[in-house]
């Protein structure tokens, strides 16, 4: 029997689930067809959270989903397209992506996307400060308000007896730009390991070990160790104790209460002992909306000094609009929209509405004011009949509410003004739906 003969759907649906790239198929009407483990992951999905998989996915208009939608429409494939986004757990992903449409017989049947996760080498790559070359100082960091002075001045104190240090905060808050201030004021000589501990495995941990024990006077910033499998956190443990006695400082940081992280198995006790001689928190940008302008007005002085630019501020829209968004993704995600404005500048003294990228335009509109068409893939021939209409609409409110809370049903349900119960009832109904439909 020659090859092409063979049923080989099984050792495709298992290339699928091994394979190390994201993979999410949608049909002609936006439903998510094939979302594969490594997906899930990249997007951040707990195990249990599956069950609503197609509630959850199938209208999500965020920057990095609108590609497959997009590709969908245009019949055209995109190649190549970088795209940094919060995950449903906060954390920052850095993908690459190939999106194209699948054709049959030359009718297109929905389109496939293929991510491929390169948030660790990004992070190594992308260090804003550092890509002018300036050293990262207590100095570099902006910090007006209350809580980010309390945090220097904290981290500063901790830098001079170099106590480990756990620094606690949502990603994109400035965790990594602490360390490295820590490290900066607590040592002039020795270097700086970091350790990504999003994908890292026994090996990384060990090789790490070997170059501490060839230069023991460094700092080991560990980020993001609740990111870590608990028989990983041990093994960083272990390492970590061996090279306790010698002249290594120690650093680590977590993406939420670190009680909440042990109580829920996601945090070994003793590292977080191990490290938390001192900790300090971080508060979400949304919490000190005063330091958005501060950093702006930093971010481009910065680039008037490396790009000649006349840029000076925020027009009166954009800072309102700055000031009324919430930042999931913090000061990275204002970094990041702040590097896409810039790159559009020719000879402007004020960031204008127009000057903002695409896909923060279409997060921050209100819902209130979305057409039709922004939740419902169908050709304008093809109107729904009312209630379809309605029951769509009502997916995409409630799937809103519930990625503006974080998938926290208590939350969602009281912006929605309903009970717990109330929304739990619809997200069931729409779910059992889905199911028979
Ligand atoms: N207070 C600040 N002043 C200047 N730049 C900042 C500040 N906070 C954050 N940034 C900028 O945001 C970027 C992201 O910050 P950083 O990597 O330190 O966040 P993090 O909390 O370590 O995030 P993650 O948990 O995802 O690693 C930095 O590269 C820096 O350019």
């Amino acid at each position: 029997m020659s090859a092409s003969e063979k049923d080989l759907s099984l050792f495709y649906q298992f290339a699928v689930e091994r394979v190390a790239v994201g993979i999410h198929a949608i049909d002609t009407k936006g439903k998510t067809i094939l979302y594969n483990d490594k997906m899930k992951e990249i997007e951040g999905f707990d195990f249990e959270e599956l069950a609503d998989r197609s509630l959850l996915e199938m209208f999500r208009f965020d920057q990095h989903e609108s590609t497959l939608l997009q590709v969908l429409q245009s019949g055209m494939p995109v190649s190549n397209r970088k795209q940094t986004y919060w995950n449903r757990k906060g954390q920052e992903i850095t993908t690459i992506n190939d999106t194209y449409p699948v054709f049959d017989h030359g009718q297109l049947v929905g389109a496939i996307e293929i991510s491929q996760d390169v948030t660790t080498l990004e992070k190594v790559v992308y260090q804003p400060l550092k890509k002018y070359e300036e050293p990262i100082t207590f100095n570099s960091i902006s910090a007006i308000s209350d809580s980010m002075q309390q945090v220097i001045a904290t981290a500063q104190k901790a830098a001079m007896i170099k106590l480990p240090v756990l620094l606690i905060g949502e990603a994109g808050t400035g965790k990594e730009l602490i360390a490295e201030a820590i490290h900066f004021a607590s040592s002039s000589e020795g270097q700086l390991h970091t350790l990504y501990c999003h994908g890292t495995d026994q090996e990384k941990i060990d090789r790490l070990g070997l170059d501490l024990a060839e230069h023991p006077s460094g700092t080991i910033y560990c980020e993001r160790i609740d990111l870590l499998s608990l028989p990983l956190q041990e093994h960083l443990l272990k390492m970590a104790k061996s090279r306790a006695t010698s002249d290594t400082y120690f650093i680590a940081s977590v993406g939420e209460d670190p009680v909440d992280l042990i109580s829920s198995e996601k945090l070994l006790k003793e590292l977080y002992y191990f490290f938390s001689a001192m900790t300090i928190q971080l508060e979400p940008l949304r919490n000190r909306k005063e330091d958005i302008v501060p950093f702006v007005e930093d971010y481009l002085s910065r680039h008037r000094m490396h790009f000649g630019s006349i840029v000076s501020g925020l027009d009166a829209e954009v800072e309102e609009l700055f000031l009324s968004y919430d930042w999931p993704g913090n000061l990275k995600e204002l970094e990041l929209i702040l590097d896409e404005a810039t790159s559009l500048l020719t000879t402007q003294e004020k960031i204008t509405y127009q000057l903002l990228p695409q896909h923060f335009k279409a997060k921050t509109q209100k819902i209130g004011s979305a057409t039709p068409e922004d939740f419902i893939f169908h050709s304008r021939k093809d109107l729904l009949p009312l209630d379809d209409y309605l029951r769509e609409a009502e997916i995409y409110y409630l799937q809103k509410a519930m990625d503006l809370h974080r998938g926290n049903v208590t939350k969602a349900a009281s912006a929605l003004g309903m009970s717990r119960q109330n929304l739990q009832y619809r997200l069931r109904k729409i779910k059992k739906n889905e199911a028979q439909g």
